[in-house]
């Protein structure tokens, strides 16, 4: 299978990253575009992929092409490249808010077009993606996209309107959480933890609480509350944690996320 990017920054590499390291297909089975020379050169390098500049080139190469370009950039890159994009290629967007009919009429003929939105924990292999097709899509073309994102991480299929909410709980909220380890590691250097191993406990007990609640079952409320000793220690980060408004923050956050997406 010949897999196309169109654009290859933070999001594209990632996926390509894992594409490449669990074998879903062959490096040379890829091939990226770049705006720019130095973005070719350094994704050539870094990934061992063919690049070009020629964004037709990439949609002719592709079986699956994968548009990953900012958002703004998708009407003209979908005008640049529909001619030469075959009929039966698998189309797949991986940008927030825009709609399947929006992007079946750029362009002007009826292709399979499946909207994702991943993030970029892809690079480690530990991505969380959902994935929905349009009326043209088959389940086998469906299953094609799901087997190249399950080379990154995991993957769900959703509706069309849920894409917005997977937008805020996991394309963009590794963004909050790299802030909380961030925020973590600062206060154990405040208290004399060398910042290099701050970074390594809070990311550790990040990751082991996700997979707790992945591998358990149990609610997070319970979990939580099995680290909260009687007149304990972590009962009173607790209370600053509620007091300062932590899960309000977030809460404000994601709607704020969510609604951005939508007005994409
Ligand atoms: N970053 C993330 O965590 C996530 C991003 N996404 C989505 O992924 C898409 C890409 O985002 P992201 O990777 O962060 O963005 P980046 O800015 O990191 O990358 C954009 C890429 O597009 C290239 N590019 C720009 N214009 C063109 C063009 N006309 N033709 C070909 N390539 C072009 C850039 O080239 P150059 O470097 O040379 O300028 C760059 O390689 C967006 O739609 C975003 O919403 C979805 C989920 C998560
Ligand atoms: O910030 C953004 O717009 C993209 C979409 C999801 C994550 N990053």
């Amino acid at each position: 299978m010949k897999i196309g990017f169109i654009g290859c920054g933070n999001m594209a590499s990632a996926m390509i990253g894992g594409i490449i390291k669990n074998q879903v297909v062959a490096p040379a089975d890829i091939l990226a575009s770049a705006k720019t020379e130095v973005s070719r050169e350094k994704k050539k390098e870094e990934l061992g992929i063919a690049m070009t500049a020629d964004n037709r080139e990439v949609a002719a190469f592709a079986e699956v092409l994968i548009l990953a370009v900012k958002p703004f950039y998708y009407e003209d890159v979908i005008k640049e490249i529909r001619d030469v994009v075959a009929d039966d290629t698998i189309v797949v967007s991986i940008a927030p808010g825009k709609k399947l009919t929006w992007i079946e009429g750029l362009f002007e003929k009826p292709l399979k077009i499946v909207r994702t939105m991943p993030n970029t924990p892809a690079l480690v292999g530990e991505g969380m993606s959902c994935v929905c097709g349009n009326a043209k899509c088959s389940s086998e073309d469906v299953d094609t996209v799901c087997r190249i994102f399950a080379g990154f991480g995991k993957t769900e299929i959703v509706e069309e309107d849920m894409i917005d909410v997977v937008v805020g709980v996991s394309g963009s909220s590794p963004a909050y959480v790299f802030m909380f380890i961030e925020a973590m590691a600062d206060a154990a250097v405040a208290d004399g933890m060398p910042r290099a191993q701050a970074y390594r406990f809070a990311a550790q007990a990040v990751l082991g609480s996700a997979k707790m609640v992945l591998e358990t079952g149990k609610h997070p409320g319970e979990l939580k509350d099995m680290v909260c000793s009687p007149k304990g220690t972590t009962i009173e980060a607790v209370r600053v944690l509620e007091e300062k408004g932590l899960r309000s923050a977030v809460f404000e956050a994601m709607k704020a996320c969510v609604k951005k997406g939508r007005e994409v």
